[in-house]
């Protein structure tokens, strides 16, 4: 029974906790740390209301400390992807008639839980599992999840408030119906909000869901799991199964009730879903909504009026944060030749201040890259440019895989700015600069913006106010998250919302209300108060 419409107010960004040495948080969040150590993992799957534990198990391992077991998760197979397929179209009428204001309550809830009681453990889970040390934890894994879910309440209310008008005599109103069919979630390594994020986006707008995280990212995926049950989240609505990618996409994209794809990931895994979904549309009952956020080639371009320190700040926190771990981290840049010479000097001396380590020591700016996989490829970039004559590396170019995923935050400088590390998406630590004759602006400007496929983000740093005008204008196409006079990362819910076009995805802006529409189908409804009687146009009628 809806008695009333109920008001969802906009939010305020979570705080963000310092960590500062002496602070209660910093104290709280070591001595999680520590128990999570101590502890021995086994993380079953969850599809419906069962934890599935397969036997068959993969070790869970911090990647800065790779011969210390956290524990193991189960794995599933094609038989699970089935399972969880059926309990979420088992749940979907039930959650779909839920009253709104019931659903959102389980969000505001789990964000609530997240910034109180399982702020720690998500934090702890995520710098231990995906290595991010406690700021960059702090930023994703809690802030940035709870905003995700309370903004996401906020919009998908103003959402359902937008009505049509109606003529005298009729009644118009647009329901915003779930999808009709199951949701995919299909989520990366490197950010815990946005394994979140995925599935929870659809599930709210009253969708049901097949959640697949990176196996790299599934400690933390499972606390998120344990807070949305905490928070009431009914059994089958988020089915949360760890298969290989492959696996579950022959399962879903090929059943008739597969109605869309949440995706964030690399470019080439989204393009091939597309494919598949393509080439099997006449399979589905409804035409399915595809929205992946995918790889980028991020760029911050100086001009000569720039500040010296501003860049090479910008570069410093917007390549290195998180191992240049970032779909938005800068990995090209463009300096011009007056400052050039300052900007690499400060940014060199800055990176040396760096300190690389493990994620319990919090001293430590850099931890390690995700996988063996991902260090093998960066080294390889590396060792390419340690042999190029046209690359010269003027800082970093160490790596280390003895005791975890070591690379050392790199520099490469140019003389090609079509040089391979300017164009491919490498992942990791390592920043490539090319250096333009500094009255050259508009021809860099046309090299930024055609050297690579992606367009996710970038940045202009510049004092002169027409040259911050032009770049604004000339690299409209260039990022869908364009910075002015800062670092291209870093984007926070409600402010700045996030998504690039071209190859790096389909823009659809996750956290805000843009992304909600693409979870809903709406349907309109016309009511006629008094209908007609006669079917004649008072022209047709005879003069008396
Ligand atoms: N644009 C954005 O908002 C954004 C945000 C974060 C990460 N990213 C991108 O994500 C990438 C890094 O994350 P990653 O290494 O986890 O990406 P990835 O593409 O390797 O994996 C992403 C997810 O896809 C799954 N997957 C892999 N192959 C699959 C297949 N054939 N079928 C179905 N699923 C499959 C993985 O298991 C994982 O869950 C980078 O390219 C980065 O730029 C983009
Ligand atoms: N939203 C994050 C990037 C997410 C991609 O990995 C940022 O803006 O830095």
């Amino acid at each position: 029974m809806h008695n009333a419409y109920f008001h969802f107010a906009a939010p305020a960004n979570e705080p963000v906790y310092s960590y500062a040495p002496g602070s209660p948080e910093r104290e709280a969040l070591k001595k999680q740390l520590a128990a999570f150590k101590a502890q021995a993992f086994d993380i079953p799957m969850y599809i419906g209301d069962k934890e599935v534990r397969t036997g068959k198990t993969i070790d869970l391992r911090p990647p800065h400390e790779i011969k210390h077991k956290l524990g193991h998760f189960h794995e599933g197979d094609a038989s699970h992807v089935k399972d969880a397929i059926a309990a979420a179209l088992a749940a979907r009428t039930k959650w779909a008639d839920t009253p709104w204001e019931q659903r959102a309550a389980v969000f505001l809830k789990a964000a609530e839980l997240l910034a109180t009681k399982y702020r720690y453990q998500i934090n702890a889970a995520t710098m231990l599992g995906q290595s991010k040390n406690a700021f960059q934890a702090e930023i994703d894994s809690a802030c940035e999840l709870i905003d995700f879910l309370r903004f996401n309440v906020h919009y998908l209310a103003d959402i359902y408030n937008q009505q049509p008008v109606s003529s005298p005599g009729v009644h118009n109103r647009l329901e915003y119906r779930p999808l009709e069919g199951f949701v995919v979630a299909i989520t990366p390594f490197n950010f815990t909000a946005i394994a979140g994020n995925l599935p929870t986006s659809a599930a709210m707008c009253g969708n049901v869901v097949v959640w697949k995280p990176a196996y790299t990212q599934v400690l933390a995926a499972h606390v998120i799991m344990k807070v949305l049950q905490e928070a009431g989240l009914p059994a089958g609505v988020i089915n949360l199964v760890y298969t290989d990618g492959p696996v579950l996409g022959d399962i879903c994209f090929s059943h008739p009730d597969f109605a869309g794809i949440h995706f964030t990931g690399s470019t080439g895994v989204f393009q091939q879903m597309w494919k598949t979904i393509g080439t099997n549309i006449s399979k589905y009952k409804t035409y399915p909504r595809i929205v992946g956020e995918t790889g980028g080639k991020d760029f911050v371009l100086a001009h000569k009026s720039a500040d010296v320190d501003t860049v090479a700040i910008a570069l410093a926190r917007g390549a290195f944060e998180y191992q240049g771990q970032k779909c938005s981290a800068a990995s090209r840049a463009y300096l011009p030749s007056n400052i050039a010479a300052a900007v690499k000097a400060k940014l060199v001396a800055e990176l040396k201040t760096m300190k690389m380590g493990t994620t319990e020591d919090f001293t430590n700016f850099i931890n390690a890259v995700i996988d063996e996989r991902s260090f093998d490829k960066i080294a390889k970039y590396i060792d390419n440019a340690k042999n190029d004559p046209d690359a010269t590396i003027i800082a970093g170019g160490n790596y280390n895989k003895s005791e975890g995923y070591f690379v050392e935050p790199t520099v490469i400088e140019v003389k090609d700015p079509k040089y391979v590390t300017m164009c491919e998406e490498i992942f990791g630590p390592v920043l490539t600069i090319y250096v333009y004759e500094a009255d050259k602006f508009e021809e860099i400007m046309d090299i930024v913006d055609t050297t690579s496929p992606y367009a996710l983000t970038g940045s202009i740093i510049a004092h002169d106010r027409y040259a911050i005008d032009q770049a604004t204008k000339r690299l409209v196409n260039s990022a869908g998250n364009f910075y002015i006079n800062d670092k291209p990362t870093g984007a926070v819910v409600g402010q700045q919302p996030f998504g690039g076009a071209r190859a790096s995805g389909t823009n659809d802006k996750a956290g805000s209300a843009l992304n909600l529409y693409r979870w809903l189908s709406a349907r309109t409804i016309k009511e006629t108060l008094v209908p007609p009687t006669d079917y004649r146009y008072p022209f047709l009628k005879e003069d008396k």
